[in-house]
């Protein structure tokens, strides 16, 4: 009866998961998209790659841009070390309030941080709001047309180190042409695609994995 359908991936967490397991959580949030509804999360199988990557950087900052229903924020989180942190940035007030709940619920809340508020607006100010300086891995999984300007702006509020892992998706579908050129081309990225599908579904898509060189 939820009105809106992250409140019903919501209640069927609620109704249908463990609380505290966040392995449950995810494959919980997976039943309901590929039974229930399609929802936009990064999903089984191009969540396998980004479990890999994150198992690969060990990164004690994270930062995602577009947290949706969360699971992606748990999904990572769940893998990162004690005392490493993950911050993920929401503009959707509504989606952002379903994600703090679904966190809770997966017993990451102290790990994880949701802040509310645009890109634009929020990543000038995390060194202040946050005492981190500088972010071991980047998901980006928000709106395409703001991949690239929104990775400027991080080389630019020098929130990005030698080595830091940027990692997209969608870079296929809808994709995410302007962003992949750049870090395909920059001399500052090392760039390596991973072919997949499209969450739920087997269209194809992709997730793209850039080594920050400074
Ligand atoms: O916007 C997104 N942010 C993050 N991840 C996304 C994702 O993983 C997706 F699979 C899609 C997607 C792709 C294909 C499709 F048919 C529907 C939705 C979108 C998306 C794209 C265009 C929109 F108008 C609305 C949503 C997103
Ligand atoms: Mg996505």
């Amino acid at each position: 009866t939820g009105r809106t359908r992250p409140e019903r991936l919501l209640q069927y967490l609620q109704k249908n998961g463990t609380r505290g397991d966040a392995n449950n959580v995810v494959d919980t949030i997976d039943r309901f998209c590929g039974t229930v509804e399609w929802a936009m999360n990064v999903g089984g199988e191009k969540g396998k790659i980004v479990d890999k990557v994150v198992l690969e950087t060990n990164p004690g900052t994270v930062l995602e841009l577009g947290t949706y229903c969360g699971y992606s924020a748990v999904r990572m989180g769940r893998l990162l070390a004690p005392g490493s942190r993950l911050i993920t940035l929401e503009m959707n007030p509504a989606y952002a309030k379903v994600a703090k709940e679904v966190i809770a619920f997966a017993g990451l809340d102290k790990q994880v941080e949701v802040l509310v508020g645009s890109t634009t607006e929020l990543i000038p100010q995390l060194k202040k709001k946050l005492d981190i300086d500088t972010f071991d891995m980047i998901f980006l999984d928000h709106w395409k047309q703001s991949y690239l300007p929104d990775t400027k702006l991080l080389e630019e509020c020098g929130l990005l180190r030698k080595g830091t892992v940027l990692l997209a998706d969608n870079v296929i579908c809808p994709g995410t042409p302007d962003y992949l050129q750049y870090v395909r081309s920059s001399p500052k990225y090392l760039s390596q695609h991973f072919p997949s599908v499209l969450e739920y579904t087997n269209a194809p898509d992709g997730l793209e994995k850039s080594v920050y060189l400074g």
